[in-house]
């Protein structure tokens, strides 16, 4: 863990140290210039960084890696698409013989690789690192120690590693994948969901169709009365923002739940020491609370049909009550919360079934608050009041049955400040499953890791630094890619805005008049617009001059009171309701100012049609990920860059060479 991360935790206990390190990863910067640290005079200009951030070029790497398809680039690969035809659609462009483009791109690497010296990959290191991981850099920087960041790998990296058979064309490839929800192989229950959810005529978008290819067709089944050592497999599922991740994991992962519970394999029973009151059978992990609630409303309103019970551990500000209650109180405590929803506990009611004697099948939550379950809130050793209670007599968390863990945005949570956390996670659930194994999560010489269990990866962005950890540990992951990973969405439409007034927060409040006096000369709905901010002084200033011009807005920030209320009301009519009868929030403001903290796997609903990115983005993947907000699941959304004084149409004529 980081010397700053470190410190974060040890001066605040674990549950509230979780929004800190989140903060930290977000804001880095602002918390380093508060401790001295000062920009490097030798980094390029903000336009160049901007530039260079969003073309990124560079060598790819020769390491061993697993299993990787690509779906190939067609007309149905842009977005989400309600589309109603059922057969596969033309390619708009004639498909590429990948495996060809790919030798080529290799042959051009290695020879550019074999003329380069030493100092000039020093450099280019440097100036990659320079480049996309500009704030870890000053991290780096503040705390002497030096870590092999590397930028973003461009999609021709990703596409080198194509495991698609050279006689095989892009069109062969498409005709292989699914190109509708049927039954079978999906659940027939599952399927019904999801055209409720979706519409009867929806498709399934690239990395859906690879996921039902490679993952679900593949889900291992009890052969009664044979003995089955079960597989464990491990995937990653990598396509760009808005292009339904979150099913392509939910449908295999509540599938061979279903399936399993039907015609259990023998290993499954349910293990008769737990001291746990809550033993899930799959625990998916998000980097935030807010995150972990709508992905329980998605798992549940999927798992409607073929009736699993979700849940989600999502409060991170009460107090634990593992630690004042007896095993057999704490198990009432925790059904009266399942069943009643009781105000101020601590685990938030998302079961859909009422509380029996049934358990847990997904348990969706962050690592630290998992850990703080499994350990105690002290577990670290911070306890203020009495080392007493530094380890819990009584877990509330048992990992015994564990068969599935999904890991929602794998960059962020394999990030060195979280990768800790997510990494004494995974050795303890597969301790509890009878496989201890320690680990050196410092180490990148650290053997390949074989969990008993399913291990998913999600992610919109693959940073050189997740790549090696796969490498490294993972090398035989199979990873699945969509054809525009680390592209913005085909929708999405891009404007600059340069400084007219002299004031950021006039241009602000100028820009969302318009938007909303172009909804009215149109009879539309007004727009919901979020802002992103670099920081949370600044996002209070904004919030401020806004209220102070008539315009309402809702803050949010990091460690701002409206995320301690253990859901997500603060963002209502914001974030997409998983159920179409739940209230728009009509009623509530229509601009949301926020930092990066927002800008990671939460749906936004359609009504928010516009991003604004008020301060510089930091680097391509924070970019894409806060534009990415909008123009989801194949709709359309506007991102508003603020640029400085006079530099707007350079900022544009930048924009406009990000390929869509
Ligand atoms: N096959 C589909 N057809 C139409 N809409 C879909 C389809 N699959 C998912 N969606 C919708 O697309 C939206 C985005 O899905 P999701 O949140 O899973 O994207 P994501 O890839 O995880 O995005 P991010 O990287 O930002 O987390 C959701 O509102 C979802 O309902």
């Amino acid at each position: 863990m980081s010397v700053l991360a470190r410190n974060l935790v040890s001066t605040s206990t674990l549950s509230t140290s979780c929004p800190n390190i989140v903060s930290s990863y977000f804001h880095s910067s602002s918390a380093l210039q508060k401790k001295g640290w000062r920009p490097n005079p030798r980094r390029p200009s903000a336009r160049t960084r901007l530039v260079n951030d969003l073309n990124p070029k560079g060598a790819s790497s020769s390491r061993g890696h697993g299993k990787l398809e690509v779906a190939p680039r067609t007309s149905t690969s842009k977005a989400p698409t309600r589309q109603s035809s059922s057969a596969p659609r033309n390619p708009t462009v004639a498909p590429r013989d990948t495996s060809f483009t790919s030798q080529r791109k290799n042959e051009k690497l290695r020879r550019k690789s074999s003329v380069i010296t030493a100092t000039q990959v020093a450099d280019r290191v440097k100036s990659s690192i320079e480049r996309d991981f500009a704030p870890h850099l000053s991290e780096e920087a503040h705390e002497g120690r030096s870590a092999p960041y590397e930028r973003v790998r461009n999609r021709a990296d990703i596409e080198d590693k194509l495991v698609t058979p050279s006689s095989k064309s892009q069109s062969e490839v498409l005709q292989s994948l699914p190109n509708a929800f049927e039954s079978p192989p999906l659940l027939e229950g599952m399927v019904s969901s999801l055209h409720n959810i979706l519409g009867r005529a929806s498709r399934p978008t690239p990395i859906q169709a690879l996921s039902i290819k490679h993952i679900v067709s593949n889900l291992e089944v009890h052969i009664p009365d044979r003995v089955q050592e079960r597989r464990w497999n491990q995937f990653l599922l990598a396509s760009e923002t808005g292009s339904g991740k979150s099913f392509a994991y939910m449908l295999p992962l509540l599938q061979d739940l279903k399936s399993t519970e039907l015609n259990p394999f023998p290993d499954q029973a349910r293990p008769k020491q737990s001291r746990a009151p809550l033993n899930p059978r799959a625990i998916i992990l998000a980097p935030t609370h807010e995150l972990s609630r709508q992905l329980t409303s998605f798992a549940k309103s999927l798992s409607h049909a073929i009736k699993l019970r979700i849940m989600s551990a999502s409060r991170a500000n009460t107090p634990n009550i593992s630690l004042t209650r007896s095993a057999s109180k704490m198990a009432q405590d925790l059904e009266r919360i399942f069943s009643e929803g009781e105000a101020g506990s601590e685990m938030e009611v998302t079961g859909q079934m009422n509380a029996g004697n049934r358990d847990t099948d997904v348990l969706v939550s962050t690592p630290m608050k998992l850990l703080e379950m499994l350990r105690g809130r002290y577990w670290q050793g911070d306890d203020p009041r009495s080392a007493r209670m530094t380890t819990p007599k009584k877990p509330e968390v048992g990992f015994e049955r564990v068969e599935w863990v999904v890991v929602d945005e794998a960059d962020v949570l394999f990030d060195p400040d979280f990768r800790d956390f997510t990494q004494d996670l995974l050795a303890d659930i597969s301790r509890q499953r009878g496989h201890p194994r320690s680990h050196d999560s410092g180490s990148m010489t650290a053997s390949p890791i074989h969990y008993p269990f399913h291990l998913v990866l999600t992610t919109a962005t693959i940073p050189a630094m997740l790549n090696t950890y796969l490498e490294t540990n993972h090398p035989s992951m199979m990873r699945l890619a969509s054809p525009n990973l680390h592209r913005l969405p085909r929708t999405l439409k891009r404007e600059t805005v340069g400084q007219s007034t002299g004031n950021r927060n006039a241009d602000v409040e100028k820009r969302i008049r318009q938007v909303w006096a172009e909804d009215a000369a149109e009879g539309r709905e007004l727009s919901r617009i979020v802002v992103f901010c670099n920081r949370s002084t600044k996002v209070q200033d904004l919030c401020a001059y806004l209220e102070k011009e008539g315009v309402k807005c809702v803050e949010i920030t990091s460690t701002g009171e409206a995320r301690k209320r253990g859901s997500n009301k603060h963002l209502t009519g914001f974030l997409k309701s998983a159920s179409p009868a739940t209230a728009d929030g009509t009623d509530v403001p229509r601009v949301l100012v926020t930092t990066s903290l927002l800008s990671r796997g939460l749906d936004f609903a359609p009504s928010v049609s516009h991003v604004f990115i008020l301060d510089e983005p930091r680097n391509k993947v924070d970019f894409l990920h806060r534009a990415g907000r909008t123009a989801r699941a194949g709709l359309g959304g506007t991102v508003v860059v603020f640029g400085k004084g006079g530099k707007a149409a350079d900022l544009d004529r930048d924009l406009k060479r990000v390929r869509h």
